[in-house]
Formats: structure tokens, sequence, C-alpha cells
């Protein structure tokens, strides 16, 4: 049976790699909007309502418009690439490595996890679900993300003349990817988060510092790293690397698309100190991939078909 996907916001950055990722692939009849009706608010309320499937890749406030205007009755069902719904209730939050696939699979409304918030739940709610993190730690997230992260507006800012070399934002304390991480790693506090930007076009780097020896039982980097390595036993999306001294993570500047994720554990030789890091593409497990991921699951399909996880 094929399933009808409605991309609406194709032509942004996350929509033009999701209709990318869809093409050639036959269990789908894929439908976006050209030219003047891509804001057409009747020929989107036709096309979300005609859909089986739709997929958001919006701003926040077409995002929610664009859910006003399906009817409950067309039986359409949504995933959302922006930040809109991602502790909404009533939606399921995109991430099936944590909420479970069979969650997604019987869906309805999919809220894609951020990009940022991908590689910190990756790493921190596993860990403080099994009680070897504490839900009431002062957490911080160090971050920087290739410029496609910003959608279009910021990566004509990076390819402008004069684009900055490093560009560090959130000094507000108050960016919109704080309500997720707190809500689905179960903390008592929001973190604090710290992200930055470089002129590479996509991927990314998530990390989190932690003083182990302050906490109680003293947890090591050798039981983190074990526990995040069982708890993604399964994943072939996401993978945990073994100990090792690196000495560097690296982004490139023009990456090739990836969706998969690889999760790092370092802990220094007295056992005091970690920092776990995740490594991403914003527009790979952050965005694209993961709506592909979702697509999959809840169309009954093998979760990672079409999905793009290198050699
Ligand atoms: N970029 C990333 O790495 C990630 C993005 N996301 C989320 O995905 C969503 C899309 O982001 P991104 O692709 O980066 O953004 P872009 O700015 O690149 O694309 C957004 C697209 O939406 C279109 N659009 C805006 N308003 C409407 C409307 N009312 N009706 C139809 N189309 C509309 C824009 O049109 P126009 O082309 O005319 O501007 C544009 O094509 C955002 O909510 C973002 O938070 C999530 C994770 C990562
Ligand atoms: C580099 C950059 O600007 N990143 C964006 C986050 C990415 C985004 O807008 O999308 P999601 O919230 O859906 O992840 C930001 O910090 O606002």
């Amino acid at each position: 049976m094929t399933t009808a996907v409605f991309v609406d916001g194709a032509a942004g950055t996350t929509g033009l790699e999701i209709v990318e990722r869809l093409r050639g692939r036959d269990e789908f009849a894929l439908h976006v909007l050209e030219g003047g009706r891509r804001k057409d608010p009747a020929a989107r309320r036709e096309a979300l309502n005609d859909a089986d499937i739709a997929i958001l890749c919006l701003p926040d406030d077409a995002a929610r418009e664009a859910v006003a205007l399906i009817d409950p009755a067309s039986g359409t069902r949504v995933i959302d690439a922006s930040s809109a719904h991602r502790t909404a209730a009533g939606w399921a939050y995109g991430f099936p490595e944590l909420v479970g696939r069979d969650t997604i699979a019987a869906a309805a409304r999919v809220s894609n996890p951020g990009c940022y918030p991908t590689g910190f739940l990756a790493l921190v709610a596993p860990l403080v679900r099994e009680g070897l993190l504490p839900a009431d730690w002062p957490y911080t997230v160090n971050a920087v993300s290739g410029y496609s992260g910003g959608g279009k507006a910021l990566i004509e800012r990076f390819r402008a003349d004069g684009a900055p070399a490093f560009r560090a934002y959130g000094y507000d304390l108050a960016h919109k990817h704080l309500p997720e991480m707190k809500a689905h790693a179960g903390l008592a506090h929001d973190v604090i988060f710290a992200p930055s930007v470089v002129p590479a076009y996509r991927g990314m780097i998530v990390e989190v510092p932690l003083h182990l020896g302050a906490m109680e039982g003293e947890p090591t980097a050798d039981r983190l790293r074990d526990a995040l390595a069982r708890f993604y036993a399964g994943s072939e999306v996401v993978a945990v690397a073994p100990a090792r001294d690196t000495g560097e993570l690296l982004l490139e500047r023009e990456a090739e698309p990836g969706d998969g994720m690889t999760l790092h554990v370092f802990g220094n030789a007295g056992g005091w100190n970690a920092r776990l890091v995740a490594v991403l593409d914003n527009l790979g497990k952050g965005a694209s991939g993961a709506a592909i991921e979702n697509l999959n699951l809840m169309c009954g399909l093998p979760e990672t078909a079409g999905l793009r996880l290198g050699a």
C-alpha cells in the first residue's frame, strides 16, 4: 500500500532534505506545493487533509497553523519538525530510541526532537533513567552547530561577505530547546545551554561536562559508557564509541549528510571528571533523518529504510 505524504515547507532546509531522502521510495506518494501555492492556506489545507501523513518543515507559527488546518476527520497523521509541539500534550516525542518504537508506530501526532536536544537527550536521558546520573543535577550543555541549523536565514548570513568565523549565542539563557531537554530527560532544573555556530554547513557536537566525583555513588566514565552501550545495543542509528584517547572531534566544512549519531564518554585518569559528547548531523538525526525514521515506524516499515547510515 502506498502512503500519501505531504511535505509542508518542502522548499526549506529541512524540507528539501526530507524530499531528497524520500525520492525513489515507492512506498510513498510524495506531494509538495510549488511556487505561489507553497504558502496559500487553501492549497495547504487541501494538501494537508488529503495526506495520510503530513511532515511539517515550517517555522513554529506556521506549524501550529498547519495543524489547525487539519480536519480531525481526515485522519491525517503529522510529523512536526518544528519546536511548536515538543512538550505538548497529545504529541509523541519523536525519538524512538527513547520513547519506544511502538509509541511512534501508533502515534497520530509526532513531534521531531530539536537538533541540540537530540544529542543531549541521547546522552543524559538513559543515564538519568537508570539512576546513574541525578535528575536534580545542574547540567550544562556546550554545543557547536553547522550553520544550516539556523535554516535559510542563517545559511544566507554565513555565506555572505563578512560572515563570522564563530558565533556564540543563547545569552538570554532562554533558548527554545530548554523545555524539551528538561522534560524528556526528566530533570528537576533547566540546563545551562551554551550553543554556537561555525562556518561548516552541517554537523554538530553536543557536550555535557560532568564532575562525576561530586555525585552520589561517584559514577565512573566507564560505567556511563557501558550503560549507554547497553541502552543503544539494538540501534542501527545510535552508536556508542569504545573508550579511546581521542585527541579531537572534527566538523568538516562540507560533510556528507548522515543520519546516524555517535556518542562518546571521555573520562580523566582519576575518574573525577567526564565529558559526554554526541556527534550528529543537525539535518540528519537532528531533523530530516529523524523525520524519515519516524515516518518508517508510523508506516510499519523498517526503521532505517532510506536513511543515510554510511558504510
Ligand atoms: N535546520 C535544522 O537543522 C533544523 C530545523 N528544525 C526545524 O525545522 C523547521 C524548519 O526549519 P528549516 O528548514 O531550518 O527552516 P528554513 O527557513 O530553511 O525553511 C522553512 C521553510 O518554511 C517556509 N514557510 C514559512 N512560512 C510558511 C507558511 N506559512 N506556509 C508554508 N511555508 C512556509 C519557508 O518559506 P520561504 O522559502 O519562502 O522562506 C521555508 O521554505 C523549523 O521549525 C526548525 O526549528 C529542526 C531541527 C533542525
Ligand atoms: C544553529 C541554530 O541557529 N540552531 C537553531 C536550532 C535549530 C532549529 O531551529 O531547529 P530545532 O529547534 O527544530 O532544532 C537555534 O539555535 O535556534
